[in-house]
C-alpha cells in the first residue's frame, strides 16, 4: 500500500533520509522505529508530500500523494495533534473537514463514535486534553474511511488508558485490512502493537523484520546455570561445544547451546543443576544493539 524508494532527504550538509525502501503491507500494523532524529518524522512527512524528497519515491498505492483527488479517502495522517484550531468545537472541526472533502454528515458521528468523542463533541478543541487531542486527531485521519494510516508518535505523552486505547485502536484498523503505519521511539511500545517492524538510525534502514522474527533472532540468548563443581562442569560444556563464561555469583554464562541440551548434558555426567534460566534479550535491547550506532546525541559516561 505504501511504497518508499531510494528515498532521500538533505537538509543543508545533513542528509536525515538516506536511501530508504520499504513497504508497508495492507492488513498490518507497521512499527516505524528509529532514535530520536532518525528521520522518521521526515520520511512520513515526504510520503504525505510535505516535504519534497531529493531523489526516491513515496507511493501510495502507486501513485504519489499529489496525484490523490481527494487525499483524505485514500489516507488518513496524524502527524501533529496540536494542529487543530483552538475555538472550534470537536464537531466543527471534523465538519469543516468533511465538508471540504465532499463527505456526507453521517461520517462525522461515525468517527465521534469510534473514537468515544460523542460527550465532548460540542466542547472546544483549545480545551481539551492531550488525550483528546489525539482521539480528535485520531477521528479526523478517520473521516474518509481510508485503506492507509499514517500516525507519527502517537502515543507520546497519553496515559496508560490512553495508551491501551490507541494500541487497541491501530490493531482494529488493521484487522479490517487497513495498511497502518505508526512511529514511535520505543521498542517495547511496538512490540505490543506492531506485526511488521521498519528500524532506521541516521536516516538509513537498519532492519525490516517480522516483529516475530525478531523475538526469535534476539531471544535466543545465554543460558545461566548453577551447579556445586563449576570447573568441571564448565570443562564438561566446552568439551560439548558450548562457549562458557563465569557469570555473577558463581554463575556460568553459557552460549550456543540450549537450555535443553545443557540439561541433558547434566544429566549424563551425574550433575545436579541448582540453577538453569534461558536468558531471553528483550526487544528493547535488541533495538538498542541495532541502533547503537545511530544514537544522534549518546551520552557519555563520566
Ligand atoms: N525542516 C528541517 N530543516 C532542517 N533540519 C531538519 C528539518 N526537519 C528535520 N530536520 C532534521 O532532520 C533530522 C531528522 O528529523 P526527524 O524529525 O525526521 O526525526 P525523527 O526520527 O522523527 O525524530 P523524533 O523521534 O525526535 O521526532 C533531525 O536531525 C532534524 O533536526
Amino acid at each position: 500500500m505504501i511504497e518508499v524508494r531510494g528515498l532521500t532527504k538533505r537538509y543543508g550538509p545533513q542528509t536525515v533520509v538516506d536511501d530508504l525502501s520499504f513497504t508497508v503491507e495492507a492488513g498490518q500494523v507497521t512499527g516505524f522505529l528509529g532514535p530520536n532524529g532518525a528521520g522518521k518524522s521526515t520520511t512520513m512527512r515526504m510520503i504525505i508530500g510535505l516535504a519534497a524528497p531529493d531523489r526516491g519515491t513515496a507511493t501510495i498505492g502507486g501513485r504519489n500523494y499529489r496525484d490523490l483527488a481527494v487525499p483524505l479517502v485514500e489516507v488518513g495522517a496524524l502527524l501533529d495533534a496540536g494542529a487543530v484550531h483552538g475555538g472550534r468545537t470537536a464537531y466543527d472541526h471534523l465538519h469543516a473537514l468533511a465538508v471540504s472533502n465532499g463527505l456526507p454528515r453521517k461520517r462525522v458521528d461515525a468517527v465521534l463514535a469510534r473514537t468515544g468523542m460523542e460527550g465532548v463533541a460540542g466542547k472546544r478543541a483549545g480545551g481539551f486534553s492531550l488525550g483528546m487531542r489525539q482521539r480528535l486527531g485520531i477521528a479526523a485521519t478517520l473521516l474518509g474511511e481510508p485503506r492507509v494510516l499514517i500516525f507519527d508518535e502517537p502515543v507520546n505523552g497519553l496515559d496508560p488508558e490512553g495508551i491501551r486505547w490507541v494500541r487497541d485502536l491501530m490493531r482494529s484498523l488493521a484487522a479490517e485490512g487497513r495498511a497502518v503505519l505508526v512511529s514511535s521511539h520505543l521498542m517495547s511500545e511496538m512490540a505490543q502493537t506492531a506485526d511488521h517492524l521498519i528500524v532506521i538510525g541516521r536516516g538509513r534502514l537498519i532492519a525490516d523484520t517480522a516483529v516475530s522474527e525478531l523475538t526469535r533472532t534476539n531471544g535466543e540468548g545465554a543460558v545461566v546455570v548453577r551447579v556445586s563443581d563449576r570447573a568441571r562442569f564448565a570443562q564438561q560444556l566446552s568439551a560439548a561445544g558450548a562457549t562458557v563464561r563465569d557469570g555473577l555469583e558463581s554463575s556460568l554464562v553459557v552460549s550456543g547451546m540450549s537450555a535443553a541440551d545443557i540439561g541433558q548434558l547434566a544429566a549424563y555426567h551425574g550433575v545436579a543443576l541448582s540453577e538453569l534460566t534461558p536468558q531471553r534479550v528483550s526487544l528493547e535491547e535488541a533495538f538498542m544493539e541495532l541502533t547503537r550506532d545511530s544514537i544522534e546525541f549518546s551520552g557519555v559516561a563520566a
